[in-house]
């Protein structure tokens, strides 16, 4: 029996900053984060947005368009994220609860909800355990929600590759779109390349210690603030990213008893993990050369230059146009969505292909996926008859075509957190209503409602 994803949709901001304001007021060349990275816009949440409005959009939207499908017939909410709200509230009992403002009060009441998480690879997870569920209990249906907010300190290196978004995806047997068959391949390694460690940040300084007497001081207040950005090490993450996809490739291959093909000829499309536009092409080289060992001598003294060479040469560039560049259009206008990215990836690539009219029914696409800390994980997926169907009704890139550019004061002031008020007014959506505080850092529950 076939199972995998039957519809997709996606909740993406309305507003952006386009990458050449940012290059322009952080002093970088335009043309390094234009064509050196792929960048063209950063997508921001206006204030009453969060991984939380975003996933139960996507996840209303999936519903809407699929308007035969009743709310108890989703046996499993599966939300893949790491930007979490809370350390034991996952975000998928909050999407039920703002499902049921629409659907009924109680209409999720059987449905099994819990977040997966591990870094940009957690949505990937979260679809395998649905789609191990829905091959034990084929007349049941799983929805998984990748939602995550990319957010970097200002003037760090993954500032140009900030983003936001979700993407939802149901899973059931016979799907639509893409049947998952084959073993998946997998490398896992403890790193810190990029993690998300507690830290509070205590703007009270410490009273009353002297030079001398520095036991003697107090800590009046600890004003605790919880970052939401990540401690990383751009290019050591890069480096774990390449390790890994590697490995995983190689124990795809001999899970699947292919040792002795080059599986990536076969694919139709390649979907990588995509923290910024460029990144697949600037890693799947890599892969190729593996597979073709006459291409660059890896243990000559100029290796890195043979590499370089062939990460630029024609040859490569034509399986970039061809299997990769479809991917990236999304990418491009978005940035990183971390766990939706991948996802983000096949949806760009499915919307480019139905534009086109390219004939992808039965063909194999190839999914790389990594998450930081780390792990990747090589799989492939059959485009099944009717994917076109089971597209979203609006296109991701009419979505993105309807976004509005800010300007860098309003996109710091979001950053900062200084801007109270909407940019762009709501409309049917969820929209974060208010945060109970106890003090003005103290944050508890939190409340959304719907607005037409
Ligand atoms: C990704 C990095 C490290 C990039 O770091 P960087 O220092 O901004 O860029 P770079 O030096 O690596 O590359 C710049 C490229 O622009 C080119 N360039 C230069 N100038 C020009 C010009 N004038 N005209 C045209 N091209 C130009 C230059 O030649 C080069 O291209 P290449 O030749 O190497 O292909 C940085 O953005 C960063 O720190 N990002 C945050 C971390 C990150 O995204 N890491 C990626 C791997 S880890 C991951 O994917 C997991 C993650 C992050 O999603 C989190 C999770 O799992 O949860």
């Amino acid at each position: 029996m076939k199972v995998g994803i039957d519809s997709i949709s996606f909740s993406i901001p309305k507003i952006h900053l386009p990458i050449e304001t940012l290059a322009t007021n952080r002093g970088i060349d335009p043309l390094k984060l234009i064509k050196g990275l792929g960048l063209q816009k950063m997508a921001l949440l206006d204030v009453y947005q969060d991984v939380i409005t975003m996933a139960a959009n996507a996840a209303h939207k999936l519903l809407k368009n699929n308007p035969t499908i009743a709310p108890k017939e989703i046996a499993k909410i599966y939300v893949g994220t790491e930007s979490g709200v809370d350390s034991s509230k996952p975000i998928a009992s909050y999407v039920i609860g703002l499902l049921e403002q629409i659907y009924g009060p109680r209409s999720f009441k059987n449905c099994d909800a819990v977040d997966h998480t591990f870094a940009c690879i957690g949505a990937v997870d979260a679809m395998q355990n649905a789609i191990d569920f829905v091959k034990a209990n084929p007349t049941k249906k799983a929805i998984v929600i990748a939602t995550d907010y990319a957010k970097y300190d200002l003037n760090s290196t993954g500032e140009y590759t900030q983003g936001a978004g979700s993407i939802a995806l149901l899973i059931t047997a016979n799907p639509r779109i893409l049947a998952f068959e084959s073993q998946t391949g997998v490398a896992t390694e403890s790193v810190f390349d990029f993690f998300k460690p507690r830290r509070t940040v205590s703007k009270q300084a410490i009273t009353g210690a002297t030079t001398n007497e520095p036991w003697q001081g107090v800590l009046e207040t600890e004003i605790a603030i919880f970052k939401d950005q990540p401690v990383f090490e751009g290019q050591y993450s890069n480096e774990c990213y390449i390790k890994q996809i590697r490995e995983a490739y190689q124990d795809f291959k001999a899970e699947n008893d292919l040792k002795d093909q080059k599986v990536y000829k076969n694919w139709e499309a390649i979907l990588m993990h995509l923290p910024y536009c460029y990144q697949g092409r600037r890693t799947f080289y890599e892969i190729v050369l593996d597979e073709n060992p006459e291409l660059v001598n890896r243990l000559a003294e100029d290796a890195k230059d043979q590499i370089k060479a062939f990460s630029k040469s024609e040859a490569f560039m034509q399986l970039v146009q061809t299997k990769i560049a479809p991917s990236e259009i999304a990418s491009g206008q978005i940035g990183n969505i971390y766990t939706g990215s991948i996802f983000l990836g096949l949806l760009s690539t499915l919307t480019h292909f139905a534009t086109t009219n390219k004939a992808i029914t039965g063909k194999p696409f190839g999914f790389i996926a990594y998450g930081s800390g780390a792990k990747s994980k090589v799989f492939e997926g059959i485009v099944q008859p009717n994917w076109q169907s089971a597209l979203p009704k609006q296109s991701i890139f009419d979505a993105l075509n309807l976004s509005t550019a800010i300007s860098f004061d309003a996109y710091e002031g979001l950053h900062k957190k200084e801007i109270k008020t909407a940019v762009i007014a709501p409309t049917n959506e969820f929209v974060l209503d208010f945060i109970e505080k106890e003090d003005p850092n103290l944050v508890g529950a939190r409340y959304y409602r719907f607005v037409q």
